[in-house]
């Protein structure tokens, strides 16, 4: 039985200011969900967002009390060992709220599959990759340092590809940045961008144009994500590949993208699906429209990170890898043992649920008082 329900907002600062177009990030407020069961299984999940309300609607503290108010009442007394029934319980009650969502049903199935001593992606349908590549996001805003931020990630075998956020200067500005960085790395590195929103239709033609000649791979979200037509005159006009992410919002906006054949590549995100069975379903929509995966992230922590890592190492085709690096931007460390992230490679856990275990004296000493 589903006995309590707590929820954390834990401030971790971040180990360089994170300039995206929507917000530059010194801190990360990590948003965490315990769930106690009656025969002393525990489970955690994540709802962690980015930038308060710059990047989505959704708050850290919005999720909280919408969680504590209206969302965990309903769970308590369901049966632990169901959690699709617990779930569907929630999505018949609750309008909305993705995220607070997502970390429901993360600490239910992280519970259960602890219960059944397996590791959460078994609950999933079973791996079929044990390791994920995982992409750095360079976006100190200065050139130099992100070049030496890069040779530094190369050399210690982290990371291979790199995603630059872009969006906040001028399109020539932002162009001869990407550029100087891609000339740099060559073909030792993957070069993409994530303008977040930024562009217009205009300044998308002319921001693309250069950035394909120049040798980036992949433009993520570069218009509004409104502007369904207007990202799929941009993915038939260019090669270099466009990616969906804030205009993916679960498996409804992937059929739409998919129909309006608007995207050649879908950012899977488990909080931004409203769930890891919807998260499937966006994947789902994804391969069956020949649409490419990556493993996107909110910037989580291990929790949420971990859970992201069971759900891409279910995916067989993963063709433009993942993002999961969130813990690795953060100055604390919250799980007692941190994912381990070896040759350009996540490790996906593989002890029970999750796999992985909050510090609870961290837990207390981050938590916002
Ligand atoms: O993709 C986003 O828009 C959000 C996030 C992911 C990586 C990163 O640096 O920011
Ligand atoms: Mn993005």
């Amino acid at each position: 039985m589903i006995q309590y329900i707590e929820t954390f907002l834990l401030d971790v600062p971040t180990i360089r200011p994170h300039k995206l177009s929507v917000a530059t990030m010194n801190t990360q407020t990590l948003v965490l969900v315990r769930v106690r069961c009656a025969d002393g299984v525990t489970g955690w999940g994540e709802a962690t967002t980015i930038g308060g309300l710059a990047y989505g609607e959704e708050s850290p503290d919005s999720i909280k009390a919408n969680i504590d108010t209206h969302i965990a009442p309903l769970l308590i007394g369901m049966d632990a060992a169901q959690p699709a029934k617990a779930m569907a319980k929630v999505r018949k009650a609750i309008q909305g709220n993705r995220f607070a969502k997502c970390a429901l049903e993360t600490a239910l199935l992280d519970a259960h599959a602890r219960r059944l001593g397996v590791p959460l992606s078994d609950l999933l349908g079973g791996r079929v990759r044990d390791t994920l590549p995982v992409a750095w996001t360079l976006a100190s805003g200065d050139t130099a340092k992100d070049i030496a931020e890069a040779e530094h990630m190369l050399e210690i075998r982290r990371h291979r590809i790199f995603k630059l956020k872009i969006g906040l200067r001028s399109v020539d500005a932002d162009v001869a940045h990407v550029l100087a960085i891609k000339r740099a790395l060559g073909d030792r590195a993957s070069v993409r961008v994530d303008v977040n929103q930024a562009w217009s239709e205009a300044q998308a033609v002319r921001g693309i144009a250069q950035l394909e000649a120049g040798g980036v791979d992949l433009v993520e979200q570069p218009v509004k994500a409104h502007h369904t037509a207007m990202l799929g005159r941009l993915a038939r006009r260019f090669d270099v590949a466009i990616m969906a992410d804030e205009a993916l919002h679960g498996p409804v906006d992937a059929l739409a993208l998919a129909r309006a054949d608007a995207a050649d590549v879908y950012a899977v995100k488990i909080a931004q699906s409203g769930g890891l069975f919807a998260a499937l379903e966006v994947a789902a929509v994804a391969r069956l429209a020949g649409i490419g995966l990556y493993g996107g992230t909110m910037l989580e922590g291990g929790i949420g990170t971990a859970a992201t890592a069971h759900v891409c190492a279910t995916f067989a085709d993963l063709e433009w890898d993942t993002e999961l690096f969130g813990p690795l931007l953060l100055t604390e460390e919250v799980l007692r043992e941190p994912l381990v992230y070896r040759d350009f490679e996540l490790q996906v856990p593989t002890g029970p649920g999750l796999g992985v275990d909050i510090d609870t004296d961290k837990l207390r000493s981050l938590q916002r008082k």
